[in-house]
């Protein structure tokens, strides 16, 4: 589901109640399909996937209620309304029973219409998140770094042989290159594997609120402290605590968190008793922190703490025979998700992939391949699929000196922003310099509606 826009399938015999229901929905921005009978909306539901379905219990060819059947059996978190006939409410009864989510009962206002898909739709958000939970717990027990890479291999090597020790670890790299899951990985080695990995991320924390997060504090220590928190230190106490771009710490907290790692004990925010804490530490950053103590921005003091041992990433572009591999492991965990039948990658289109540049490395390829899982029409992602959809199209269509119209130069543009923001609209409004709706208005121009995993 992109944002709040859905796939729904309406089946139902009556034409004029299909195409109401069309107009009606499309107007909210979802896609609409439509089937005349049973027999063709199961058709559908074969070959495409769709968040919500709904279903007229009467039909000439098979009875809605076989159907609905069919359609439970097929996928038991599937999200049914009910279109029932004048008088027949013993039967979409009947029917909720056997597993539909709601019915709405002819004739109907567009305003009921509207309220039961807005109701489906959160319903449906609620299957995603717990899928996507699922999903997240499947993924990160144990977390796999993929490659084939020898640069890699000697960073995994490394990396077990410090997940031994407590020693800091500080991971550099560019955006995008696997500092995050190295981390879990090297925690996931340790002997603390079975106490928490605790990530701060030190970029969007506000300021004030950081000391809080990290040492937490007592009740009434400032307005809205109104009972005593524990800070992520002591919340990885036994564990790891892995600070992600360590480079945005201000100041004043560099040196809380020296004193912290020194002390291997810290004070909440209001309190003086110490509480000792054994953590390990892994900090991250995508800057030169070398340079950052040259600048006067960040702590020379803390920077010898954090480097004791240093492990860096390389970028994407230098390792291009990990891209088949990890194209293969993303389109393998996507590809269930999106409604395409995908199986592969043909063996040009997967050349092309190698070839790319890459300056979001790792992530970057990874929003590309779950955007090609939706995109492609065959069984194999082709050459032209990725043209079409990925940012091979903005790298490779032309060549530095080749004249572009100016609507293709903005659509791919458009296209870069969603590979790289991972089709966040707010991001991608900002970094593109124009407000949300006009962004929508051209997305939708451009015919790139689906291509977001999260929109909005
Ligand atoms: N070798 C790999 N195998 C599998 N997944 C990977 C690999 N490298 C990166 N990823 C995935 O790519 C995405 C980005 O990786 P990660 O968050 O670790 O990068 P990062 O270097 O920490 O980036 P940032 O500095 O932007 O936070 C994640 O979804 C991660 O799981």
């Amino acid at each position: 589901m992109v944002a709040n826009q859905m796939k729904i399938l309406v089946i139902d015999d009556d034409p004029a109640l299909r195409d109401a229901c069309r107009e009606i929905l499309r107007r909210q921005g979802h896609h609409v399909e439509l089937a005349e009978g049973g027999r063709g909306g199961l058709a559908l539901l074969g070959k495409f996937a769709f968040d919500v379905i709904m279903l007229d219990l009467r039909m000439p060819d098979i009875d809605g209620m076989t159907v609905l059947r069919r359609i439970i059996e097929q996928d038991p978190h599937a999200v049914v309304i009910i279109i029932s006939g004048h008088g027949s409410i013993e039967r979409a009864v009947e029917a909720m029973k056997l597993g539909a989510f709601d019915f709405v009962s002819k004739p109907f206002t567009p305003d009921r219409l509207r309220g039961a898909v807005e109701k489906a739709r959160e319903k449906r958000q609620l299957i995603l998140e717990n899928a996507y939970l699922k999903d997240e717990i499947k993924r990160r027990s144990p977390t796999r770094m993929i490659y084939r890479s020898a640069a890699i291999e000697k960073i995994m090597d490394l990396a077990r042989r410090v997940a031994m020790s407590d020693a800091t670890v500080l991971l550099t790299g560019q955006s995008g290159t696997g500092k995050g899951i190295l981390a879990r990985i090297i925690h996931e080695l340790s002997a603390r594997r079975s106490s928490p990995f605790v990530a701060v991320d030190c970029s969007t924390l506000v300021p004030t609120l950081f000391e809080s997060e990290l040492f937490g504090h007592v009740k009434g220590s400032f307005t809205g402290a109104d009972a005593d928190k524990m800070g992520k230190f002591e919340l990885s106490d036994g564990g790891t605590l892995f600070f992600d771009e360590v480079a945005n710490i201000s100041w004043e907290i560099q040196a809380k968190l020296l004193k912290a790692v020194e002390d291997r004990a810290v004070c909440r925010v209001g309190s003086n008793r110490l509480i000792s804490v054994d953590t390990r530490l892994v900090a991250a950053t995508n800057q030169n922190l070398a340079q950052a103590v040259q600048a006067g921005t960040f702590r020379q003091d803390l920077f010898y703490r954090l480097n004791v041992v240093h492990i860096e990433l390389p970028p994407l572009k230098d390792r291009p025979e990990d891209v088949p591999v990890l194209a293969e492991y993303f389109l393998d965990r996507y590809r269930y998700r999106s409604p395409s039948r995908v199986r592969g990658f043909a063996p040009q289109a997967m050349e092309a992939l190698a070839r790319q540049p890459w300056p979001g490395n790792v992530r970057e390829l990874e929003n590309a391949v779950q955007r090609l899982a939706v995109l492609a029409g065959g069984e194999l992602i082709t050459l032209a699929d990725i043209e079409a959809g990925s940012p091979a199209a903005v790298h490779s269509g032309a060549d530095d000196g080749e004249l572009l119209s100016l609507a293709e130069l903005e659509k791919r543009q458009i296209i870069r922003a969603m590979n790289r923001l991972a089709g966040h609209r707010g991001e991608m409004a900002k970094a593109l310099g124009i407000d949300r709706k006009t962004l929508r208005l051209k997305i939708r121009k451009y015919g790139l509606e689906d291509q977001g995993p999260d929109a909005d």
